[in-house]
């Protein structure tokens, strides 16, 4: 920023196993969506190097990162960015006419609960409904990668067990590495793994004995 140099992340070395379910806690601050914005392709780090397998993501131009993004990452936010004027259905189809082997629409929105909200507009479902479909439109594309950056931010804490009950069933059924970025230590117990952070750095890394079903998770 001008004169004054901010150091998001500082000496982040950080290895993702395939078919992990990860929760990044931290505080606000702490570098997570820094973080998860390297990860995916969304952000370039000015120094240092990242991999997705053999390739190496900081040598991409912007054009080949879209494509590896588009290829590889699904995204989901806190706030669901979902198209106002296409229903649930339209919305995950404008990933599926573009991807190269998605599942169909309704596949997507059945593997999150929604068979019955298909045909409704963003404006006629819940915050947790919403999410659900910004999860089946990240996941309709087969991605390797979900990233979600707070994705219960927005939503109370039996809204948010269901929301993350469907990340953790993606994750267990369909092997999508999953990163979940959240302050709430509770989430860290749904994880296969917790790495915590702190001032940019990585202050922990473990992995959970057991993992706690997340439709049982309450804050
Ligand atoms: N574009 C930017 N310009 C300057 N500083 C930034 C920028 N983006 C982030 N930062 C700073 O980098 C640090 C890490 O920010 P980041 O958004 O990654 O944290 P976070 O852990 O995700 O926080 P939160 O939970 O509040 O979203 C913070 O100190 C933030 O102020």
């Amino acid at each position: 920023m001008g004169d004054v140099e901010i150091h998001a992340l500082r000496g982040v070395d950080l290895e993702l196993i395939s078919g992990e379910l990860v929760v990044l806690l931290g505080a606000s601050g702490s570098g997570k969506s820094t973080l998860l914005n390297i990860m995916g392709g969304l952000d370039t780090p000015t120094s240092g190097e990242l991999y997705y397998l053999k390739t190496p993501l900081h040598q991409l131009t912007q054009s080949q990162l879209t494509r590896f993004r588009r290829d590889h990452v699904g995204f989901v936010f806190q706030f669901y960015n979902l198209i106002p004027s296409l229903t649930a259905r339209e919305n995950v189809a404008m990933v599926t006419n573009i991807a190269s082997h998605p599942m169909s629409p309704e596949e997507a929105l059945e593997r999150v609960g929604l068979t019955n909200r298909m045909d409704h507009f963003p404006s006629q479902l819940s915050g947790g409904e919403q999410q659900r479909v910004a999860i089946a439109r990240a996941i309709a594309k087969r991605p390797e990668i979900l990233l979600c950056d707070e994705p219960t931010g927005a939503l109370d804490s039996s809204t948010g067990g269901l929301v993350l009950d469907v990340l953790q069933q993606i994750n267990s059924e369909l092997g999508t590495t999953t990163a979940v970025i959240t302050h709430n230590e509770i989430i860290g117990s749904m994880a296969d793994r917790v790495i915590r952070l702190s001032d940019g750095a990585i202050t922990s890394d473990h992995r959970n004995l057991e993992k706690a079903p997340a439709r049982d998770l309450r804050w």
